[in-house]
């Protein structure tokens, strides 16, 4: 089945994707032609390379780097490291008009990152009184949103307030004016005060999605106050039932599915590549995942693209300058087919 009988995108619209969240700065043990920084415990790293970093700011430039049109609506720290983010956006053509600038001296959150081993990798973040949680009601510009086809959700911008009304005013906003919201739940512990109060605000936005995104531990933090311990199942017929056409459920190396309104599922696992770290994975998933779905592609072909993505990522030392490009990934989907064979992702 096509799946534009599924989401029904209003083309008239400029931006394909506007996404809304967390933004901050990586600091990546160094791996390049000069320095190698091997695998080990961050004390022991004395070089590193920076990165802009964060789930919805790595998406906006996988998918710019798919040729979609992307925009940015976040906060960031009035200082350098704010001006580079805004100047690495720029670079890669993704629309800053809607990013402010943190008006109390709030930072963008720094993450030094730790690469183990090829299975075991660690992320230590410095984000007290985060910029990109600054966000606020004032930030949101329903004109700005109405030009786009879908807004993107990173639910770490529910942790706090303001950025946690930021949210549900894009939201509201959103669906008023026939945007579809994309719900990527990206967990992280930090800045959130206890368990019932992401249950709270997961679900709030779950229930207005079109798409959501999650891995299971993702989607049981969600649902701790509407039924605890659902299958996967169960969760997708949950989710369809509050309006949601796409569910997508991750489970790390054992592979993900989608599950769509109409009853189906589709599976994949990742291809198989010696991991740099885990991080990452997510983001590259999300950028190959939604081409093909705005493509208008099966959706087994978008989560194939979206798993070759992924595995290219944990293959890789950074989270946004590594993103491919379409034709990257055809190439390593290729090659991975030729040793491994046709079917290797393919559940
Ligand atoms: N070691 C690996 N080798 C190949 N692919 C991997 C590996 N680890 C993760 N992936 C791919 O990355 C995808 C996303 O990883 P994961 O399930 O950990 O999601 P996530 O928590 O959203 O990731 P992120 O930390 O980037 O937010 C997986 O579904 C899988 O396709
Ligand atoms: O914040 C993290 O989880 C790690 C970051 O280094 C990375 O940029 C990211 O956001 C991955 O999703």
């Amino acid at each position: 089945m096509d799946i534009l009988s599924y989401i029904k995108f209003d083309q008239s619209k400029e931006f394909d994707l506007l996404l809304l969240g967390r933004v901050a700065i990586d600091f990546n043990p160094a791996y390049n032609d000069q320095v190698k920084e091997e695998f080990k415990p961050l004390k022991k790293v004395h070089m590193f390379e920076k990165f802009v970093g964060g789930s919805p700011a790595n998406i906006a430039v996988g998918v710019t780097k798919h040729g979609m049109k992307a925009g940015f609506i976040g906060t960031v720290s009035d200082d350098q490291f704010g001006e580079y983010v805004i100047d690495y956006f720029n670079e890669q053509g993704i629309d800053t008009s809607q990013i402010s600038k943190a008006q109390h001296g709030e930072k963008l959150g720094l993450t030094f990152t730790e690469m183990l081993s090829s299975k075991e990798s660690n992320i230590l973040m410095y984000r007290n009184q985060a910029a990109d949680l600054q966000l606020s009601v004032d930030d949101i510009d329903e004109d700005y949103l109405k030009r786009s086809k879908a807004l993107l959700i990173s639910g770490t911008a529910l942790a706090e307030s303001p950025s946690r009304e930021a949210v549900i005013k894009a939201v509201m906003l959103a669906k008023r004016n026939n945007v579809k919201i994309i719900f990527d739940i990206d967990y992280r512990a930090y800045n959130w005060k206890n368990n019932d109060d992401i249950s709270i605000y997961y679900s709030m936005i779950a229930k207005e999605s079109d798409i959501i995104m999650g891995s299971r531990e993702e989607f049981d933090l969600t649902e701790k106050l509407i039924q605890p311990n659902m299958s996967d199942n169960e969760s997708a017929a949950f989710w369809h039932s509050c309006g949601a056409e796409i569910v997508v459920i991750k489970h790390g190396m054992k592979g993900s599915t989608a599950y769509t309104a109409d009853q189906q599922q589709f599976s994949i696992k990742p291809f198989p590549v010696e991991a740099r770290k885990g991080f990452g994975g997510g983001d590259g998933y999300g950028s190959g995942f939604l081409y093909g779905l705005f493509e208008g592609w099966e959706i087994i072909d978008c989560l194939e693209f979206g798993s070759a993505e992924a595995s290219m990522m944990v293959k890789s030392n950074n989270c946004s300058d590594s993103l491919p490009t379409t034709q990257e990934v055809k190439d390593f989907i290729t090659l991975e087919k030729e040793i491994y064979g046709e079917m290797i992702a393919r559940i």
